[in-house]
């Protein structure tokens, strides 16, 4: 499968790119490759041109993963308007993967091989397997009620554990996350923008335009990504995550709008995350390991750092929430090799803080691309169709 060649260079433009020697279209023309912005030393700011003449500041806030900030990228009333369209599409409660569908099992986390469950490998578990975030109190509640620990001693053998069945779990935890739902890792409210669904939006539109020119990528590939808006009461936190997925040759990337896929893993180079109002209290995003000399993701999956719902203060970085500013990092490398999206950078591990007073609502833009920038260019080119139509 290639471009249709019937098309001009015009009809190609959506992936123009300037050049010394002006601007040059199409897959054909010009190696299209994706590309990063460059930050400073932190703390340190840059000015910045976009929206015809209008000055951003880029503040790098981090270097290893690189993260910026640009105070005021979107206006209050663009802001408004973003939570309205959002409001307008319906508010529906954030889930994660774990906590979809039915569970038949879950897997022992039996770190030390000792053949019995210590308190802090059963909190493990159970972050692992459903998404939730016990405390010991909880742990210790739980073996009472679901009488796992018979002799009281804190382990839970692998006979005890052999008395309670997956679904026995499974519905004792749910009822506890329903009339708690800060343990679980998610606690938010939802709606997605689809962008052929707001292709009228002039102010939809202006914000995607502005996004483009901030990160330097294609328009058409801003078009291809939707945007998710999240609204956080008091309470309402997103523990530590990676917001991609690394290259697994056997699950594809979702795609946005292709129906019937399957399982799909999302795919995104880049995080372009908007605040959309002051936050009273709380409601930072928080970056555990962002500078961090090293990184051990067994480490990051065994303690607690990330369980931000409790341990935000202990983060490395945390950006305050505030309306109308724009933070953004890159959630994988460039591939030298094909110039497209590469390996995943680990250290973009985040989440949000817990909201203490007020709420808090944001816009996820992400830039969703796979691994296959041949499929990419197509899946530009037919988007480019449909926005210039
Ligand atoms: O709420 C935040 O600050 C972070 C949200 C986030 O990481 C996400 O929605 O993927
Ligand atoms: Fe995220």
């Amino acid at each position: 499968d290639s471009l249709p060649d019937t098309k001009t260079d015009e009809e190609l433009n959506g992936f123009c790119q300037k050049t010394d020697e002006g601007e040059s279209c199409g897959s054909n023309q010009v190696e299209i490759n994706l590309t990063r912005l460059e930050g400073g030393e932190i703390g340190s700011t840059q000015i910045i041109k976009l929206n015809g003449d209008v000055e951003f500041q880029l503040k790098t806030v981090s270097k290893k993963p690189l993260i910026l900030e640009v105070p005021n990228f979107l206006s209050s009333a663009e802001c408004q308007h973003l939570i309205e369209l959002a409001k307008i599409v319906g508010m529906k409660k954030s889930i994660t993967e774990r906590t979809q569908g039915p569970r038949q099992a879950f897997q022992l986390m039996d770190r030390d091989l000792d053949n019995q469950i210590n308190l802090s490998e059963m909190f493990e578990t159970i972050q692992n397997g459903f998404d939730i975030y016990l405390e010991e109190e909880d742990l210790k509640e739980m073996y009472k009620e679901l009488n796992m620990d018979p002799n009281g001693d804190n382990f839970v053998s692998k006979e005890e554990i052999q008395s309670v069945s997956p679904a026995q779990l499974q519905q004792y935890l749910y009822k506890l996350v329903s009339q708690h739902p800060e343990k679980h890792s998610r606690y938010s409210h939802q709606a997605w923008l689809y962008p052929n669904k707001h292709i009228n939006d002039n102010i939809y539109r202006q914000v995607q335009a502005r996004v483009s020119e901030l990160a330097g990528l294609p328009l058409d590939l801003v078009h291809l990504s939707d945007v998710q808006v999240v609204n956080y009461g008091v309470k309402g936190h997103y523990n530590a995550h990676w917001d991609s997925s690394d290259r697994d040759h056997d699950i594809p990337c979702c795609e946005t709008g292709k129906p019937n896929q399957g399982r799909c893993e999302s795919c995104r180079y880049m995080t372009i995350l908007f605040y959309l109002n002051d936050v009273e209290e709380g409601g930072e995003t928080a970056f555990p390991v962002a500078d961090n000399e090293t990184l051990n993701i067994q480490d990051i999956l065994t303690s607690r750092i990330g369980h931000l719902y409790k341990t935000c203060k202990d983060a490395n970085l945390r950006v305050t929430a505030e309306k109308g500013k724009a933070v953004l990092w890159y959630n994988h490398f460039v591939d030298p090799g094909t110039g497209w999206m590469g390996d995943m950078d680990m250290y973009t591990l985040h989440g949000g803080c817990p909201v203490f007073k007020g709420e808090k609502w944001i816009a996820n833009f992400w830039i969703k691309t796979t691994f296959n920038r041949e499929h990419d260019l197509q899946r530009m080119a037919r988007i480019h169709d449909i926005f210039n139509d």
